[in-house]
């Protein structure tokens, strides 16, 4: 009995003591890494901004494994001692900013060892990983050499940990381990707005759901400019920052440029997309809401033409609008892949909106929020028109059956389109809870 409760105190006491240097050692290496963190930040505040970038379209590329290595999607410059330590860090916890950090063998693994490119983007490649819990999400991971990387990585975690929209692509998570930062989002599986509207194999977008991912954009904007505390300037609005979803509903992705805004109000450089930007910021680096208004005009163009800036999308616009003073007329520019099928009023519609958003004069450009109130107007108005055509139509198939004959045409005359290739589920469709459909 003695023996066993010595035994006892003397295992007790050891363990005590192991605990107790465990947990020093814990401590000095906690103080160890978090002063390598503020080193790290401090002088990644200083790094250059981004440059002017002149691809309006996706910039997507398969990278092959030999340019992104199997271990490492970039080159870590870590030692031993970090290596040790980031053993000691928990998978999946919910961080500071609310928003879950990962494991980098959790990353590793959901990746295929990092094989598994979607794109590559100004700050490194993007992959497409499965989670543990089936969950398919996007990987982007900022390269160690990008002259932003660090000060990019704290922003965007501490930015998009507060900003939720249902459309924005959202961050869902986050690794920072072994050198790397990676951010995790959802995944859009359907790609970029740009990849649509330029791709050869892809089904061409029709006009209905133009308007719709108009919207969409517009009202994910208005949610940074208006819903947002403090309020956010995207910066690169681009069709290629626009993804969309397995239901063709479109989120505003990429805040890289408003995540360097946060840090450095006062950056000199001009930054953004070259044919996006507006003329206005170029001459006062002034950066405002209304440029973010002046880039979406664009994209509104783009909707329309099917065409990029880089493509001259506004001299055309210009061309265009000297016969018809910015109101109608509009059907000139209109994108050819459509064939015709779209409706002549909504197109003029959203051509005078995009036009007043190009305005040279900032103040005389709508807001993001009566932006929103436009478009939601005119597929308000769609809705009624369908909903009459619907009623016109069974009381025409109720006669058909009283056998009286009846000219087809007097009854649809606007060419609105019919066919939908891109249909979007009622359930997930923006104006679903707007609109009575
Ligand atoms: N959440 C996501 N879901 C699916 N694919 C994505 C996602 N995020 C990015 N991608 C793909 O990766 C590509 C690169 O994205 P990224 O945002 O890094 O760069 P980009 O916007 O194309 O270019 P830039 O960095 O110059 O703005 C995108 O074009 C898209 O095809």
């Amino acid at each position: 009995m003695k023996d066993e409760s010595s035994g006892l105190i003397i295992g007790l006491s050891v363990g005590v003591v192991i605990g107790v240097l465990l947990a020093i050692v814990a401590l000095l290496c906690f103080r160890y890494q978090r002063k390598r963190s503020q080193i790290g930040n401090s002088s990644s505040r200083r790094a250059a901004a981004i440059p002017i970038r002149a691809n309006g379209a996706d910039s997507c590329t398969i990278l092959s494994d030999s340019t992104i290595g199997p271990e490492s999607p970039v080159k870590s410059g870590r030692n031993g001692m970090s290596m040790w330590l980031d053993g000691f860090r928990r998978s999946n916890v919910v961080s500071v900013s609310g928003i879950p950090e990962y494991s980098y063998r959790d990353l590793q693994k959901a990746t295929c060892n990092f094989t598994t490119v979607i794109g590559q983007g100004a700050f490194g490649p993007v992959y497409k990983a499965q989670m543990s819990t089936g969950e398919i999400v996007a990987v982007k991971v900022l390269a160690t050499d990008s002259k932003q990387g660090e000060k990019e990585f704290q922003t965007e975690v501490m930015l998009l940990g507060r900003l939720h929209h249902r459309n924005l692509v959202n961050l869902v998570g986050y690794c920072a381990e072994k050198g790397q930062h990676m951010l995790i989002y959802v995944y859009m599986s359907k790609g970029s707005l740009a990849s649509h509207l330029y791709s050869e194999n892809k089904e061409p977008l029709n006009w209905d759901l133009r308007v719709y991912i108009a919207l969409d954009v517009a009202r994910g904007l208005e949610y940074l400019h208006d819903g947002a505390v403090p309020p956010v300037i995207h910066r690169d609005i681009k069709s290629s920052n626009i993804l969309l979803d397995n239901s063709m509903r479109a989120r505003v992705a990429d805040f890289g440029l408003s995540r360097e805004e946060m840090v450095d109000k006062h950056a000199a450089n001009v930054r953004g997309t070259f044919g996006y930007l507006d003329p206005e910021y170029v001459s006062t680096r002034a950066f405002t809401k209304k440029s973010d208004v002046y880039s979406f005009g664009v994209l509104l163009f783009e909707l329309i033409a099917g065409r990029t800036p880089q493509q001259g999308l506004l001299e055309y616009v210009e061309l265009a609008a000297m016969n018809s003073e910015g109101k109608v007329g509009w059907e000139e520019i209109v994108d050819s892949r459509l064939e015709g099928v779209f409706d002549v009023q909504e197109l003029n519609e959203v051509a005078a909106l995009a036009y007043k958003c190009i305005n040279r004069l900032p103040r005389r450009r709508p807001s993001m929020r009566d932006i929103v109130q436009v478009l939601t107007r005119i597929l308000k108005l769609r809705h009624s028109r369908k909903k009459n055509q619907g009623h016109h139509e069974k009381s025409l198939s109720a006669a058909t059956a009283e056998e009286v004959s009846i000219d087809v045409d007097q009854l649809d005359g606007k060419g609105t389109p019919i066919s939908n290739p891109h249909r979007r589920e009622e359930s997930m469709d923006s104006t679903a809870d707007t609109f009575d459909v």
